[in-house]
């Protein structure tokens, strides 16, 4: 099945429903601009990668400042499960409301015989069968309904053809794996085009792997390639040796994973919609510890903010964005930084240009199909979307308030909050959700947003450190 088969488990064309049902969030309409620090936690992609890593190395690692939310407990909890130690220790230096590292102690041999729950994560799903082939019985892999319609084909069938025995359902969860204790490896050829998941995952198991391992890629282009520089990059800090000099070609090298010692940067694409809180407010948001470099795709809303209308500065301090008041449209191959589209397309809702966004056909097979998704529910406010074959164009219209359906994705509350701070009357449905990627996001949201708000944790502490806080410069 292709991604673009994939449909959202909500039906976005029975809209329209009730304008809000009890339980929904009422987003906060500021009255004035906003003005705040605001500490990020870890990156899910970067903490779901050290914590394999880890898993798969020669000695205990250390991860500081990780990330803890489901996507990244589920990791935790499943890595446990194939008999790994993960324990919380306190961080260096005394900083107040600062999450623990975790510390990560492989087994001698990981341990079968055990169900793993993926929840909703791309990370888990593609990544932890190539993980679990290397342990001793059966791992059964299974998730959340909305899972089960995510794809997984090309990374089960190139498991099968680098010598693991395993069974799929067509293409998708659940996966049961029956792990030998030693995966063969060498040299196989898939379509990655409905996910850069499936290459990251092969890849970081393949250093296990007895012939290491070669991935070829031959299809559509592959979507969100930082993701893949980020894996290569992950690995070699564990010493692994990559070679990715040829366009679509990567080789991972037989050897011994390094035991790691790293601070994980705060998420670049967690932080999208609170920088974007300034353009759309004509205010300042200011995002300590935003790297200077990084592999992180969502480093790209500097550039995206700025072409919007915002005045970005990236100095050794952080980020700091100014909205002026005005929001333009952008026109924008989104492909690199797929994961981005929920946040540019609330921007573009409430732009006073017309927006395109091209090179997403993917996000069909997201969480939910995003491109489904976000054309509903914006038209439903009012927005003049219109979903294309591999993206979203949106003109300028006005909104009004109404229920914004999230179908389980963190991205679609996310974009729903976006909306509310210049709509008011923007109830989004199951706010919760977006505990997949970042704990207490409506907490986080409402102390950006009000006056001389300080959590605990934001004053002396490292930027990645605290859970997630804010500073209201006001
Ligand atoms: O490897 C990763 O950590 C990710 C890869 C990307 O997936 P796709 O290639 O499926 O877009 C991205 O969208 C996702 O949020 C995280
Ligand atoms: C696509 C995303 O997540 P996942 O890792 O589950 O693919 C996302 O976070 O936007």
């Amino acid at each position: 099945m292709s991604p673009a088969d994939h449909s959202p488990t909500a039906d976005p064309t029975s809209h329209p429903g009730p304008t809000t049902v009890p339980g929904d969030w009422s987003a906060p309409t500021p009255d004035r601009p906003v003005d705040a620090t605001v500490v990020l936690p870890g990156s899910k992609s970067l903490t779901n990668r050290y914590l394999v890593l880890a898993a798969l190395a020669g000695d205990r690692s250390r991860l500081r400042a990780p990330l803890r939310s489901r996507d990244t407990l589920l990791m935790a909890d499943a890595l446990r499960a194939l008999g790994v130690r993960i324990e919380d220790v306190a961080p260096d230096g005394d900083v107040a409301g600062a999450v623990p590292d975790w510390l990560v102690t492989p087994p001698a041999q990981l341990r079968g015989d055990v169900t793993i729950d993926c929840g909703l994560a791309g990370t888990v799903m593609r990544f932890l069968p190539a993980v679990a082939a290397l342990a001793q019985g059966t791992v059964r892999l299974d998730g959340d309904p909305q899972a089960r319609v995510r794809p997984m084909g090309p990374v089960v069938d190139s498991l099968r053809a680098l010598g693991v025995d395993l069974e799929d359902s067509g293409g998708y969860l659940p996966v049961t794996v029956r792990g030998r204790g030693a995966v063969r490896g060498g040299a196989v050829t898939l379509d990655a085009s409905a996910s850069s998941q499936f290459i990251s995952a092969l890849l970081l198991a393949g250093a296990r792997y007895d012939e290491g391992v070669t991935v070829h890629h031959d299809g559509r282009p592959v979507p969100s390639q930082p993701h893949i520089l980020m894996t290569v990059e992950t690995l070699r800090d564990a010493g692994a040796l990559v070679d990715d000099s040829e366009p679509d070609t990567w080789r991972v090298e037989p050897s011994e994973i390094n035991a790691l010692d790293v601070s994980i940067e705060p998420d670049l694409s967690n932080a999208g919609p609170f920088v974007a809180a300034a353009l759309v407010t004509g205010g300042t948001v200011h995002v300590p510890g935003w790297p200077q470099y990084t592999t992180q795709a969502g480093d790209l809303m500097r550039e995206i903010l700025d072409t919007m209308g915002a005045d970005v500065r990236l100095d050794r301090h952080g980020l700091t964005v100014t909205g002026s008041g005005e929001l333009f449209g952008i026109d924008i191959d989104l492909r690199d930084a797929a994961e981005l589209t929920p946040t540019v397309a609330a921007l573009a809702a409430l732009a006073s240009t017309p927006t395109s966004i091209r090179g997403v056909a993917h996000i069909r097979g997201h969480e939910t199909d995003r491109l489904a998704a976000l054309t509903a529910e914006l038209g439903a406010l009012g927005s003049a979307v219109t979903e294309t074959e591999d993206g979203l164009r949106i003109a300028p219209a006005t909104l009004h308030g109404g229920r914004f359906r999230t179908y389980h994705d963190h991205r679609m509350a996310t974009a729903g909050a976006i909306l509310g701070l210049r709509v008011p009357g923007v109830a989004v449905e199951d706010v919760e959700t977006t505990s997949k990627t970042l704990p207490d996001f409506p907490g986080l949201w409402a102390r950006m947003l009000s006056d001389g708000a300080t959590t605990a944790g934001s004053s002396g502490a490292t930027p990645a450190g605290p859970a997630a806080a804010v500073e209201s410069a006001r």
